[in-house]
């Protein structure tokens, strides 16, 4: 007998709901509402806008539930690393902020003065990139904002929503990794870090774990909206270990890493344990949590957020039409890139209203040719990605001491064929592409596994091959990709100096 289960994937810019029919073996999606959103400036602060996020849950749900009033559970996963509070009386204190607001990134200095950065490392294992929430916290902190002044409750973005839906405040651990308030060893908060920044424990809450049952959507809730009770369960909250629980892993006893691909290309491996050695520190990568107690030993690489920035310049110039499609080939018309950038320098995270001018202005300041023409553009940003990831590539080798043999690749980005290609031509390494949904697939695992229709992580993943579209690409000549990347190895070192 088929089921369903409803699946809510919200990602930083747009989000949706779909509604996974399971039929013993296979899944098949349908989509069943969309929606975009975004982040909000407002008081020198870039807020997100949740009552919105909200009401978009409470869309989705209303959508599914009159086409499918069958489905035995929901679950939520978001972007990683925000939060918001709710006060004494359980109400919401302010909208959360992003983390990709400024002021979080100016004072890690600060936060770093009182709780060194390797010490960090060490206590939750983390990667120290700033748009962790422990860096948001003590902005707060620092600013003695309201936030912390009422609020009671720290409660993630999937958190929260949770909270909103079902009454019950608690932290979904693979989420709460990524607020590095975690040992991730003893998979509970760390106190000696809340004890550093003089944060009180008693704003976090019970930590859940991926496949727990947390409650059912709350009779105020299904009154007020005319729907249905279903019972909520937690997958992996954080889309990014939702996404890697949900790969078509075509051999898990192969060294495979994987890129989830979007905003963000989040380069790794699957561990056993979180990894604290000088060479993780060193390298920028970090550990968070992915379920069934099992780890991704990761680096968060600033990826296609800067060719979505360059678009919404170049839309506003050429014109709303303007496709990835026509990106990509112009791109591919003007031949090999003179010209790198370090997509990790920090500009390049910010939102910015003219990106294409921020890579232009970098390049000139680093003595390279000035890149003009759209084309120009984004062939220097694709290539600077794809050699970013063989760096990184090469560093995880290094790390895990064996050679890599297969790199799954995953979520929108998997789109740019192009991409996929050159990442297998510049390591040398077979790419297994797709699907898109990979988050959806993590998420449906875990409702799968606590409605018991599936035991393992394992036995989920070969129901997500069975289901998905993958493309596989071969590496082709190297040899292009080994000059440049000696180029691009002689700018990052420079920018060290
Ligand atoms: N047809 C395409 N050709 C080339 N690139 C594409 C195509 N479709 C999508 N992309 C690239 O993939 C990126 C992410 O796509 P999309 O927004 O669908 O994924 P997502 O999973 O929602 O990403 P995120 O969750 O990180 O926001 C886009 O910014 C774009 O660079
Ligand atoms: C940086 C975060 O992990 C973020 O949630 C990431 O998962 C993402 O943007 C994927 O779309």
């Amino acid at each position: 007998m088929e089921k369903n289960y409803l699946i809510f994937d919200f990602g930083a810019s747009n989000g949706r709901a779909m509604v996974a029919h399971f039929d013993g073996k296979r899944v098949t999606m349908d989509v069943t509402h969309r929606f975009e959103h975004g982040p909000i400036y407002v008081t020198d602060t870039i807020y997100w806008d949740i009552l919105h996020l909200f009401s978009e849950l409470i869309n989705g749900l209303k959508a599914s539930l009159s086409k499918y009033p069958d489905v035995q559970s929901l679950a939520i996963s978001t972007w990683g690393c925000d939060f918001g509070f709710i006060d004494e009386r359980g109400k919401l204190v302010s909208n959360p902020v992003t983390y990709r607001d400024k002021n979080r990134h100016d004072r890690s200095k600060l936060l770093y003065d009182i709780l060194p950065q390797r010490e960090l490392f060490e206590l939750s294992a983390g990667s120290t990139n700033e748009i962790m929430g422990i860096f948001q916290l003590f902005s707060f902190k620092y600013e003695n904002a309201l936030e912390l002044r009422s609020g009671r409750k720290m409660l993630m973005i999937p958190d929260l929503l949770n909270y909103f839906l079902t009454g019950r405040a608690c932290n979904e651990y693979t989420n709460a990794t990524m607020t590095l308030l975690c040992n991730q060893y003893k998979r509970n908060w760390e106190e000696k870090i809340l004890n550093r920044i003089g944060i009180s424990p008693s704003i976090l809450n019970e930590i859940v774990m991926p496949g727990d049952r947390i409650g059912e959507i709350q009779t105020s809730i299904c009154d007020q909206f005319g729907i249905h009770p279903v019972p909520v369960i937690v997958p992996a909250t954080h889309d990014t270990a939702s996404a890697v629980a949900g790969i078509p892993v075509i051999d898990e006893g192969k060294h495979w890493a994987f890129i989830s691909l979007g905003t963000w290309g989040i380069m790794g491996m699957q561990t056993d344990q979180p990894i604290i050695s000088d060479q993780v520190f060193l390298s920028d990568f970090g550990n968070n949590a992915i379920p069934e107690g099992k780890n991704m030993l990761v680096k968060y690489i600033t990826s296609l957020w800067i060719i979505q920035q360059c678009r919404n310049r170049w839309r506003s110039e050429f014109g709303n039409n303007l496709s990835w499609d026509e990106i990509v080939q112009a791109s591919v018309q003007v031949g090999p890139s003179k010209t790198f950038i370090d997509v990790d320098n920090p500009i390049f995270g910010l939102p910015q209203a003219d990106m294409p001018k921020v890579i232009q202005e970098d390049c000139r300041q680093r003595g390279q040719k000035i890149p003009n023409s759209m084309g120009d553009i984004a062939r220097c940003f694709y290539e600077s990605l794809t050699l970013k990831f063989r760096y990184n590539l090469e560093l995880l080798e290094e790390m895990s001491g064996h050679p890599l043999k297969l790199l799954h690749i995953v979520g929108g980005g998997v789109q740019n064929k192009m991409l996929c290609q050159w990442i297998a031509d510049a390591k040398g390494i077979p790419v297994i592409a797709g699907p898109t949904e990979t988050t959806s697939m993590g998420n449906l695992i875990m409702q799968l596994k606590a409605d018991r229709e599936v035991e393992s992580l394992k036995e989920g993943r070969e129901i997500s091959l069975r289901s998905s579209k993958i493309d596989q690409y071969e590496p082709g000549d190297k040899k292009y990709w080994d000059s440049a990347y000696e180029k691009y190895i002689r700018l990052l070192s420079s920018q060290e100096k």
